[in-house]
């Protein structure tokens, strides 16, 4: 409960800010649209009149009746044009505003939502939430239609006026009902949208795998798809009968309203003024109550695909103040030393899996050396490359780069003193090289890793990444290193290299990189190797457990 009320608040906010920019044209369009309601009821007092007056036409009726008429379908063509173009540049300030709170979100946050998760609400929430605004214009229109010919009964007959809302209060009430089932149903399409985008996402990234393995195919195909499209298919309906019903409800009361208006005149005796009147506004309003209950549905919609992008902001993973802003870049600086000082982090425990504390963590790693990390899986290497990094705030402890302590306010700036190749790391192919260098700078890296005959560079790019995996990940290394940032972190770098490679990355580039200038962070499972680090910290079931030194060949005590 306290949770939907935080969603609503958010909702409202976000909603005020993104009408701020175009406020005055929605006004302008649901002014428009609220007249051009009015002017319809008008327009059927005045048929109404004609048709029935007593005392014959009034003069003009018929040019009175062109106006109003004229109004009213000026007023919703305007209506329509000025809400669809604000409804534009509020989809437009939706999207941006879904790809920021990705980008600022915390890592870890969009670690436990998943790639699936952000896909379905980057491709479908904001669509959903777009086709319920551009809907409001209709339903302004509705709006004004409705009050102008409720008004106009009103004057019409008190009485009957009266009798008409108390059946269409009971009707919206329960019509109410079904709405909430309806929400229902609609967070349940949500989610199962979400469950087939991890599908789809197996079906695309996993083509290999599938076709070598039977199983897996007919079971994805058969099993967990068919489910899912099922699920769909079952909720689909559910959602169409209730609309079914929603539209049914409506038209029984409209007989129902009709049938009083008989019993009201054999009863009470009725003008044939009154009556006409009353029958041909009955009959007008179904386009604007079927309106309303087409709305309905989407407003449904719309709240779910908020709800799922307020997810991102959920828990108290506040965004991260200030990612969005440019600043100039910066040259890089010389570090002296990076200090981890009592750091920590955990996993809480989830379903099956057992909660997980890497740290507290003492540790000095000195500008210009070369530091292995080293350890079993699951030992935690990842996870503290991913703190020293600035991925994931320390829960406990501080880090200081240089003495001065890393906070919220400066830990992007820290980050910017690192390059990182993460095991699961994305080559981009644009090329950003550091100091204003052109990308032509990245040709000798490109010889030294053994790539000028398959890379080239042109309009700034690489002129492929379709490479092998170990060429992939060499490239990779071309991009780190070009960007000149005082810290290389490298995840398993060497685990896709050939032998004769692997001995050049760990004999010549690391100390060649040593010697430009770059401290070295290294995870790696190469034991044969670890004599090219400096230090080597041992890592075991998220605990400092050795920390080796090269020249002196003793071990710290940690
Ligand atoms: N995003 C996450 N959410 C929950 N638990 C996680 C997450 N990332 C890692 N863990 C858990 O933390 C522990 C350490 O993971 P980590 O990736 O740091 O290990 P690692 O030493 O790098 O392993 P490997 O050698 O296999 O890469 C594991 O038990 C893992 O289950």
């Amino acid at each position: 409960m306290g949770q939907d009320k935080a969603v609503l608040r958010h909702f409202v906010q976000d909603a005020i800010r993104l009408l701020r920019p175009v406020w005055p044209l929605v006004a302008v369009a649901t002014a428009l649209g609220s007249v051009g309601g009015l002017a319809t009821a008008a327009a059927l007092a005045k048929i109404n009149e004609a048709f029935y007056g007593e005392g014959g036409l009034a003069d003009g009726v018929l040019l009175v009746f062109a106006g109003f008429a004229a109004l009213s379908v000026i007023g919703t063509f305007a209506a329509s044009l000025g809400n669809a173009y604000a409804g534009g540049r509020i989809q437009a300030a939706l999207s941006c505003d879904l790809t920021d709170k990705i980008l600022t979100a915390p890592i870890e946050r969009l670690e436990r939502l998943g790639k699936h998760k952000l896909l379905a609400s980057l491709q479908g929430d904001v669509s959903t939430i777009f086709t319920a605004i551009a809907f409001l214009s209709p339903i302004v229109v509705a709006g004004g239609t409705l009050i102008g010919c409720g008004t106009y009964m009103l004057i019409l007959s008190p009485a009957l006026s009266a009798v008409t809302a108390t059946v269409l209060i009971l009707e919206s009430l329960g019509a109410n009902i079904l709405r909430r089932n309806m929400l229902r149903y609609f967070e349940d399409v949500r989610k199962n949208r979400e469950a087939t985008q991890k599908h789809y996402l197996t079906l695309t990234e996993a083509a290999k795998e599938l076709r070598i393995g039977r199983e897996r195919r007919l079971h994805l195909r058969n099993v967990a798809l068919r489910d899912c499209i099922e699920q769909g298919r079952r909720l689909t309906t559910r959602i169409a009968v209730i609309q079914q019903s929603l539209s049914m409800l409506s038209q029984s009361t409209n007989f129902l309203l009709f049938a009083g208006l008989i019993a009201y005149k054999i009863l009470a005796g009725i003008s044939g003024a009154e009556l006409s009147g009353f029958v041909l506004v009955l009959l007008y309003i179904q386009t604007p109550i079927a309106q309303l209950i087409h709305f309905v549905p989407l407003i449904g919609q719309a709240q779910v695909a908020y709800r799922r992008i307020a997810e991102f902001a959920e828990e108290g993973a506040e965004a991260e103040a200030g990612l969005l802003s440019a600043r100039p870049p910066e040259p890089p600086r010389r570090i002296r030393a990076i200090t981890l000082r009592g750091v920590s982090h955990g996993f809480p425990a989830a379903d099956d899996r057992a909660p997980f504390t890497l740290g507290p963590i003492d540790l000095t790693i000195r500008a210009g050396e070369i530091l292995f990390i080293v350890g079993e899986n699951g030992s935690g290497k990842t996870t503290l490359i991913k703190l020293l990094l600035g991925l994931y705030p320390p829960q406990t402890g501080e880090i200081l780069l240089d003495g001065v302590a890393v906070t919220a306010q400066t830990r992007d700036t820290y980050r910017q003193h690192f390059s990182a190749i993460f095991f699961d790391y994305h080559l981009f192919d644009e090329l950003i090289p550091a100091d204003g260098a052109g990308p032509e700078s990245a040709r000798p890296l490109l010889e030294r890793l053994d790539l000028a005959g398959k890379v080239g560079i042109a309009e700034g790019r690489f002129s492929t990444t379709d490479l092998s995996t170990g060429q992939r990940k060499r490239l990779a290394l071309v991009q780190a290193a070009l960007e000149g940032r005082p810290v290389l972190v490298l995840d398993e770098w060497a685990a896709e290299q050939d032998p004769t490679f692997r001995r050049r990355f760990y004999e010549e580039l690391l100390p060649d990189l040593r010697r430009s200038g770059r401290t070295l962070v290294v995870i790696s499972h190469d034991d044969r190797y670890f004599d090219a680090a400096d230090r080597v910290l041992h890592l075991a079931e998220g605990r400092v457990v050795r920390l080796t030194e090269r020249a002196s060949a003793t071990a710290e005590p940690v």
